[in-house]
């Protein structure tokens, strides 16, 4: 779906944003893109939605080269939630959402009712403007209009910023449900959960560099230390060990009258996130 060869992004002369990444993203996949701040995830959203121009190196979209490939046909395949919201603030929801989908074929949108329904928007905001609306109503209008042109390919760039747990637990919902409808999500995000629940695979980037790409799985067990943490009960005291896994093989390898609890120490998608870009998350 997605193919990026050697891409290369200078913003003027002394400012070189991309230094030559690689990554294929394939159909139907959630393909997750994380870096810290600056580290170039926009610029490379940027340059796949077509909105910047003057890239090196070969990017190709459903098998085209988008250099040449950005006709109307093209986005009308694509759908984007921006980082930050754009939408008209004197207009309603529903206006919104009505002029966006004036660029799309009638037979391919979606019916504005039932997706803000979906994404559980107030029903007595739906024809207030937008700037009465708090971000995670903004968000969910954000998304609608990512969704109303049924895309094949979607870019989501922070889809969870700015809602509530229950908010948030609602969209990897929604993004999960058009996974299975078998379209491709290109995910740009700092929230390691949304990463590690959602997406087939996850690039790290930083300074312009793709620094590791793989399942979110494989890349903690690369990095597992292979060790669990045992809480149990001898004469009577609450004890802890740390244990090698192989040595488990043979039982526990301690006296104990009673184990409370063995968990594994294997690192979270954002130890290794920190690990890979030398950077926390906040
Ligand atoms: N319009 C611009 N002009 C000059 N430099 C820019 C411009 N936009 C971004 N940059 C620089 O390019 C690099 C990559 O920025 P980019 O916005 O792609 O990072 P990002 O990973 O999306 O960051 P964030 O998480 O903060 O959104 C940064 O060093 C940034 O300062």
């Amino acid at each position: 779906m997605i193919e990026v060869k050697d891409l290369i992004f200078s913003y003027g002369k002394d400012k070189q944003a991309l230094h030559g990444l690689n990554f294929t993203v394939g159909d139907g996949e959630i393909f997750g893109f994380l870096g810290p701040n600056g580290s170039g995830k926009s610029t490379t959203q940027k340059i796949l939605t077509g909105i910047l121009k003057g890239h090196s190196g070969y990017v190709s979209l459903f098998g085209q080269n988008i250099s040449t490939a950005h006709t109307q046909d093209f986005f009308q395949k694509i759908g984007v939630l921006f980082e930050f919201p754009y939408l008209y603030e004197n207009l309603s929801a529903i206006d919104n959402l009505k002029y966006f989908s004036s660029f799309y074929p009638a037979n391919q949108c979606r019916d504005i009712g039932e997706i803000l329904e979906k994404l559980e928007f107030k029903t007595d905001f739906l024809k207030k403007p937008v700037s009465s609306y708090s971000k995670g109503m903004r968000q969910r209008v954000s998304m609608a209009r990512a969704l109303i042109s049924s895309p094949k390919l979607l870019f989501l760039d922070e889809p969870t910023s700015g809602l509530d747990p229950s908010g948030a637990v609602l969209f990897r919902k929604i993004i999960e449900e058009e996974r299975k409808k078998g379209t491709t999500v290109f995910l740009t995000t700092h929230n390691m959960l949304d990463a590690d629940l959602l997406c087939d695979r996850v690039a790290f980037i930083t300074k312009g560099n793709i620094v590791a790409l793989d399942t979110p799985k494989r890349l903690k067990e690369q990095n597992s230390n292979q060790r669990v943490r045992i809480a149990y009960l001898y004469q009577g005291k609450r004890e802890e060990k740390t244990v090698e896994i192989p040595e488990l093989e043979r039982g526990i390898p301690f006296r104990h009258d009673e184990i409370i609890s063995i968990h594994s120490e294997e690192p979270t998608l954002e130890d290794m996130f920190i690990q890979y870009t030398g950077r926390r998350l906040s």
